[in-house]
């Protein structure tokens, strides 16, 4: 019999070109994305070299970071612009699909792979984008590369990995109402560090994760990198087969039932060993809120800024307090917020905007704050508005955007101005992040609506309209 095998190591294997003891091995790639910031020297190195894109057919590309998001023409600056235009020139150059910013199928690079079907179990999927973890919550091995890299899938669909260790997160218990998969995997990182999954794939398990949907998968997946992981996975199931089922880029009827079959056949064997194993219990954990500039500085809302005395690195706590403009010892629950942002690739899913639209509803924002929604793709965006969430949040007083990456890092016009305080429903609170000087608080999307309207960080839980 075969020895049991992870879901990692069986794409791993089903994905070498060539290997040898010692150095890093050649994979195949099945799927490459591309957006507009990471591309245009890999093309232009393509150009420079006279080599074509291996495989035109497996790659497909789209508008995100820079897109204005209230006036598609009107670019914070020439570099954005730019950038926009050579992805264009580039795809029709090199024969590439390209979901531009006018087109049904643009959004978030990682919004739109699983919502076309192109992100599929089993499958190797890069892009020139650290969240490229996302796609792991389909049980595909997904991992983002860097410009050089780009152009070395371009033109070959392959690419040179050390292989990474494995990581079994083990989540064990159920969260309770209110709490959310953004705060099971923020209280991840905060426990564990922004580096323990340096040089790991991390796999989520147990039976939490197997109740989560899809896009929840995906929210934990998308912040893997934010721990440090060369990827985040979920083993497929049929949560992963009845989302697929009907999308674009996936075959109809027998065949795609043949296909599924072998999809769940991917799943971690039971009695596979892992590397590494870290154990979560999911009971313990409340509604989180960062406070400082990683994501690993981020404490339980009942909780307070920690204490620079008491600290392991007091430092770092101080100077990240600083940044922030808070005081040690400061209960979260009275910062107080000038700007909400609900978007970006962590949670800007159609199920995301369900959830804060629910407590946003009939309520208004607190005069004095700037609060935006901007819905990971078109679709999304179309979807939501088909069931008046648009409405529901306008009415309360949130400006509502075409969809794109947006103030989740301030490459077009949305910003938060020095000072400013943002609590964000994103991935990244790193100093500057949204626009120089900025604060970034990241939460839930149920903690950011409900911020909104109090003006403050409030535990959702004890919230009037917390949703079940
Ligand atoms: C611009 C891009 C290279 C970057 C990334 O790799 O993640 C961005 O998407 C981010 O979230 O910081
Ligand atoms: S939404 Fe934010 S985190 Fe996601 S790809 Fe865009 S910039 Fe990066």
């Amino acid at each position: 019999m075969q020895k049991p095998q992870t879901i990692f190591e069986k794409i791993w294997q089903n994905h070498i070109v060539h290997e040898e003891e010692g150095k890093p091995s050649l994979l195949y790639i099945d799927q490459h994305l591309v957006h507009e910031v990471t591309s245009p020297q890999a093309f232009e190195g393509l150009r420079l070299n006279n080599r074509k894109v291996r495989r035109p057919d497996l790659t497909f590309a789209t508008m995100d970071h820079n897109v204005p998001t209230v006036n598609r023409e009107s670019f914070k600056d020439e570099i954005s612009k730019k950038q926009m235009e050579a992805l264009k020139k580039n795809c029709e150059e090199f024969g590439i699909k390209l979901a531009d910013m006018y087109h049904p199928d643009q959004g978030i690079v990682h919004v739109i792979g699983p919502q076309l079907g192109l992100t599929q179990p089993g499958k190797t999927i890069v892009c020139g984008d650290s969240h490229t973890s996302t796609h792991g919550a389909f049980g595909a091995l997904a991992f983002g590369i860097g410009t050089s890299e780009v152009e070395h899938v371009l033109a070959t669909q392959t690419i040179w990995q050390d292989k990474p260790k494995t990581l079994n997160v083990k989540v064990i218990g159920e969260l309770g109402i209110g709490v959310t998969a953004k705060d099971l995997i923020l209280a991840i990182i905060a426990k564990f560090g922004v580096q323990f999954g340096t040089g790991y794939v991390m796999e989520y398990t147990g039976e939490l994760i197997r109740k989560m949907s899809m896009e929840e998968r995906m929210t934990i997946c998308n912040m893997s990198i934010e721990a440090g992981a060369r990827a985040g996975l979920i083993s497929p199931d049929q949560t992963t087969v009845d989302y697929l089922r009907g999308r674009e880029m996936v075959p109809d009827g027998d065949a795609y039932d043949k296909l599924a079959a072998e999809w769940l056949q991917l799943a971690t064997d039971e009695d596979a060993v892992y590397d590494h194993t870290v154990i979560i219990h999911a009971n313990e954990i409340e509604p989180q809120v960062t406070w400082g500039t990683n994501p690993g500085m981020c404490v339980p809302i009942s909780s307070t800024t920690p204490s620079i005395e008491k600290a392991t690195y007091p430092d770092e706590v101080e100077r990240a307090l600083e940044y922030m403009g808070l005081k040690e010892n400061q209960l979260m629950t009275s910062i107080e917020v000038d700007h909400v942002f609900i978007g970006s690739c962590t949670n800007s899913r159609l199920s995301d905007l369900k959830k804060a639209a629910a407590i946003v509803k009939g309520k208004k924002v607190k005069s004095g704050i700037r609060a935006m929604v901007v819905p990971g793709s078109f679709l999304v965006k179309q979807k939501a508005e088909e069931i008046g969430l648009d409405q529901i949040f306008m009415d309360a007083g949130f400006e509502w955007r075409n969809s794109g990456c947006s103030m989740c890092l301030g490459m077009n016009d949305d910003i938060v101005p020095a000072g400013g305080r943002c609590a964000s429903t994103s991935n990244r609170n790193f100093e500057g992040r949204q626009g120089n000087g900025a604060r970034t608080h990241l939460v839930s999307p149920e903690m950011a609506a409900a911020a909104a309207i109090e003006g403050h960080f409030v535990d959702v839980r004890t919230y009037a309209s917390v949703p079940s």
